[in-house]
């Protein structure tokens, strides 16, 4: 499974009108979810982890639920040194109960990613997130663990792309911390110290314009950056669970690839986890593995 980018498929044509005047049009009074930083950079971070980490994590944004006429209006009136804005809204019922977007997404080219998502042996389509970033903004980079078709509806978003094997590159987070799936490495200033690897690392880089979509496989690491040339950017995510090959396989080849290796090694740590309970046990341990007998 590799990355590609596709400029044909028409996918959400009928979401390329979705400005933001538009938007306040149909989804106006709605309440959608809205990440606050005081930096660019927006690194995701599961609130229900954050018990396990002893309270030394300081959550890098602020979750809101924001109207999206108060988001727009924010947008708009954004200036560099306000605090940055990233809305991240899955289109569920409750919004789509209550916009004429239905209309423009019954209208997608669903027969298209319906065949990609049968061809590949996808599993069921599980979230469509629809994003809108004010510019410059940084997701940093990670990996999801579910097969994504990247749409991008407005503006322009550079990936960094990375193969699920690169990860003794890019320096995971535990798999219990509520970073986990992030690099810990910061791409702007790395800590090479600590993080020696990440020298050698190289990317693949994609740049998405309207219309444009990305299909990112499972496990490929991803550093996300919504340029300048407009003001905000706008983006919806087709999220498929990663379908049967992936789990239970029947034939598995070998030798195994690297996001089979990624699985393997994040079961290990959550076993781990859950037979010493005490997360801070589990280093030890593994180094007690390793040491004279593995390095
Ligand atoms: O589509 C993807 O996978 C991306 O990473 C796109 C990224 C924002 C994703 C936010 C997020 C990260 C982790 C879990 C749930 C949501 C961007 O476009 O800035
Ligand atoms: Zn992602």
């Amino acid at each position: 499974m590799k990355p590609v980018v596709l400029t044909d498929t028409n996918l959400v044509g009928s979401a390329l009108k979705w400005n933001c005047h538009y938007l306040q049009e149909t989804l106006g009074n709605n309440l959608c979810t809205v990440y606050l930083s005081k930096t660019h950079k927006f690194k995701y971070f599961d609130v229900n982890q954050t018990k396990k980490c002893d309270n030394d994590f300081s959550p890098p944004t602020e979750k809101v639920l924001m109207k999206f006429q108060e988001f727009a209006k924010h947008l708009k009136s954004w200036e560099e040194g306000d605090r940055r804005l990233y809305m991240q809204q899955l289109l569920n019922e409750k919004i789509l109960n209550s916009s004429q977007l239905v209309n423009d997404i019954l209208t997608f080219n669903w027969s298209w990613i319906r065949r990609q998502q049968k061809q590949n042996n996808w599993g069921p389509l599980t979230a469509n997130l629809l994003m809108i970033s004010t510019q410059g903004n940084v997701t940093p980079a990670h990996f999801d663990n579910q097969q994504n078709v990247f749409a991008q509806i407005y503006g322009y978003k550079r990936f960094i792309l990375f193969p699920p094997e690169d990860y003794d590159k890019l320096y995971p987070h535990p798999v219990w911390h509520p970073h986990d799936r992030q690099s810990q490495v910061d791409f702007e200033n790395p800590d090479y110290t600590k993080f020696p690897k990440f020298r050698e690392i190289k990317g693949h880089e994609a740049v998405l314009g309207p219309g444009d979509v990305l299909y990112l496989p499972l496990y490929w690491w991803h550093h996300v950056e919504s340029l300048c040339q407009t003001q905000y950017t706008t983006s919806l995510t087709f999220w498929y669970k990663a379908g049967p090959t992936h789990g239970s396989s029947v034939t598995t080849m070998y030798p195994l690839e690297g996001y089979q290796k990624m699985a393997i090694m994040r079961n290990v740590e959550k076993m781990l986890v859950e037979t010493l309970k005490d997360v801070n046990e589990v280093g030890p341990l593994l180094r007690a593995i390793l040491e004279g007998r593995y390095t």
